[in-house]
């Protein structure tokens, strides 16, 4: 049968109306085609209407998703206990026969495909299906990408309406010429929690040829909602082919001196401090997830792929992060997961108050001291709990500068991750290609809790980009050496460690030092300060430090702290280089470049060793 017919015959009439406004057949096709696999006993076509949106809020209320809280616009989501994070072994890229690449998770395209399509058959039986369109960056500009979702979830539906722009006008607007993407998802068997059943049977595949992801039998957005990480394993192949970057990394502004403005973009890895960093109260957020970069006439203009926070909970306190705390306090429109639940209220591990003893959380009904069948202790909120709420909603969001078709220009990017022992909390590279390697190409980062597994793991983690990687890394490096060419004006690199801790664990930095960093930054992309070169990078000085450290936080930046954080570590760099070299070494089609880079860094490092020592005070480079 016709694909606009059979659509026709299972649709309602005002349903069907709405697709067939949309002038394009491999669209119709592919609807065609997963409804009847799917089988829902309803289907509902969002268009780009208010009415719409707000028929997928209720629905997510009726059909027991989500639940009301007290505070208006407010509702609670809840993940199944064991569905709380991405599922990394779970997650393939579908790939020709005997095709292997380094890093990536793979599974021959053919039986991916055969396998998915089994466990979908019939997966949204008895259920409502809701068809949502929508773009990737700003509307119609060169960073536009339409995509199309087709979920039994009216969550992830709704976390959509908050995190993405509405396409439904651009799909008519672009008929037969929209490139789309394309998403089927479902949650499958739901318990009496509503949270998904058969997590044995949780699959995400990502088919690149026919550029569409399949998510089955999981809630945990990471795994479901389609325009966030897993568009992101299908846009990044764009990239490379096309010549531009699609990277996991926030954008925002930082204000210089007498009313300048920077854009900055940073890459680091899940719950590393995308989302802390640019949201800081008083520099502006643009994005705190994934940012495209292209070059327009040799300048690198990002711009956010969303507009929208999909940020984790714990830690969020009254002083650290004011404008998050009044937000959520705040009747917007937001989804809490797996937060506590008690009289309508929501709370979460260090909120800097006292949380309840008892209420509903992701694990059912708790109480302080309840242990998980595996015995450990569960606390009052996951550690990978979650607010979604739209940018509107913040005042320090730059909103101009999120809805520009040309982007912002992006003047500095920064790498980095959780590394205990090795980089200092900041510094320059000497040029483009020395970033790209030595900061982006050899990040390494703890594990966390935003994935399923082993906490605290240091781990090879390449522009925090590794879990989403769809090609071969060394054509994504070689796409960013490549990049460079392309530019005029070239953005600085910076890399950042928030997470260095001293012999005894503790922290040597608070939480709110990155602010410093992050002006510091900004004043050495206009080459307003000095800097001092050591084997590994430019570092700050010690008085331009304490000067921001006054103005920015009012607080005294002492000496020693100052040498504490900033000693160049001979033996954790060399340590470091040899482990990274030898990750690259063992596999091939890596550019040239990046061994000639990390041996030079080697050969300064172990220079500098000869004449000061193994760990080599700031002041000994000035
Ligand atoms: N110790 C320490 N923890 C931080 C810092 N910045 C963020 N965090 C914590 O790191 C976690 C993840 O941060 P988030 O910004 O949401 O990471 P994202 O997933 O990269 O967006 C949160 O629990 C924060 O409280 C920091 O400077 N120091
Ligand atoms: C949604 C995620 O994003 P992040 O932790 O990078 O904010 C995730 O990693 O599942
Ligand atoms: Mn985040």
């Amino acid at each position: 049968m016709d694909p606009i017919d059979y659509l026709k015959e299972k649709l309602e009439p005002e349903q069907f109306e709405k697709i067939r406004a949309i002038d394009n057949p491999e669209l119709h096709e592919f609807l065609a085609k997963y409804i009847k696999l799917l089988n829902p006993a309803k289907v509902f076509v969002c268009t780009d209407s208010k009415e719409d949106e707000v028929y997928i809020r209720r629905k997510a209320l009726e059909y027991g998703e989500e639940n009301p809280l007290v505070m208006e616009g407010h509702t609670v989501h809840y993940d199944g206990y064991y569905d709380q994070a991405r599922d990394k072994a779970r997650t393939k890229i579908l790939v020709p026969k005997g095709v292997e690449i380094p890093f990536i998770n793979t599974m021959n395209r053919e039986e991916g495909l055969r396998e998915i399509h089994e466990i979908m058959k019939d997966i949204a039986k008895g259920k409502e299906l809701f068809v949502c369109f929508f773009v990737l960056g700003p509307k119609n500009s060169v960073f536009t990408i339409p995509a199309v979702q087709l979920t039994d979830s009216a969550y992830v539906a709704h976390s959509e309406f908050i995190l993405y722009r509405k396409g439904y006008e651009e799909f008519r607007r672009l008929g037969r010429e929209a490139k789309f993407l394309k998403f089927v998802h479902s949650a499958g068997e739901l318990d009496e929690r509503k949270t998904s059943k058969n997590i044995d049977k949780r699959r995400v595949y990502i088919d690149l040829e026919g550029e569409t992801v399949y998510s089955a039998n999981t809630q945990y957005g990471g795994n479901t909602i389609g325009l966030k990480k897993l568009a992101f394993r299908l846009t990044i192949k764009r990239a490379v082919e096309e010549g531009w970057l699609s990277e996991h990394m926030f954008l925002m502004r930082v204000n210089g001196p007498n009313g300048r403005k920077t854009y900055f973009t940073g890459a680091y890895p899940s719950m590393c401090g995308k989302t802390s960093t640019a949201m800081i109260s008083w520099e502006n957020i643009v994005g705190d997830d994934l940012t495209f970069i292209v070059d327009m006439k040799g300048e690198a203009r990002g711009a956010n792929v969303e507009k929208g926070v999909f940020g984790i909970i714990q830690g969020v306190n009254q002083e650290d992060d004011p404008i998050i705390w009044e937000v959520l306090h705040s009747p917007n429109e937001i989804i809490f997961s797996n937060v506590l639940v008690k009289d309508g209220k929501p709370y979460w591990n260090e909120m800097g108050i006292p949380i309840p003893d008892e209420g509903e959380n992701h694990s059912g009904k708790w109480w302080r001291g309840k242990k998980d069948p595996e015995g450990n202790e569960i606390p009052p909120s996951h550690k990978n709990a979650r607010f979604t709420v739209s940018l509107e909603a913040f005042p320090n969001a730059d909103l101009e500068a999120l809805e520009a078709p040309c982007g912002v220009r992006v003047g500095g990017m920064i790498f980095g991750g959780r590394d205990a022992d090795t980089w200092p909390p900041v510094r320059e590279s000497f040029d483009w290609a020395h970033g790209v390697i030595t900061m982006g190409a050899a990040l390494e980062s703890e594990t966390t809790a935003a994935t399923l597994g082993k906490e605290g793991v240091r781990a090879f983690n390449p522009m925090a980009i590794l879990d989403f990687l769809s090609v071969h890394i060394g054509d994504y490096l070689k796409n960013y050496l490549e990049f460079e060419k392309k530019l005029r004006v070239k953005p600085k690199i910076f890399a950042v460690n928030y997470f260095l801790r001293d012999k005894n664990g503790n922290w040597l930095n608070h939480k709110l030092d990155k602010a410093v960093w992050l002006k510091w930054m900004e004043l050495r992309v206009h080459e307003d300060v000095d800097a001092i070169k050591t084997p590994v990078g430019y570092i700050p000085k010690y008085e331009d430090l304490k000067k921001l450290f006054k103005e920015v936080l009012n607080k005294e930046y002492r000496r020693e702290d100052y040498e504490r954080q900033f000693t160049i570590r001979v033996p954790e760099f060399l340590a470091k280089i040899e482990r990274i070299e030898k990750i690259y070494k063992e596999i091939g089609n890596i550019p040239e470049d990046l061994f000639k880079i990390l041996e030079e860094e080697k050969q300064r490092l172990l220079e500098a060793k000869e004449k000061y020592g193994d760990y080599i005070s700031p002041f000994q480079f000035e």
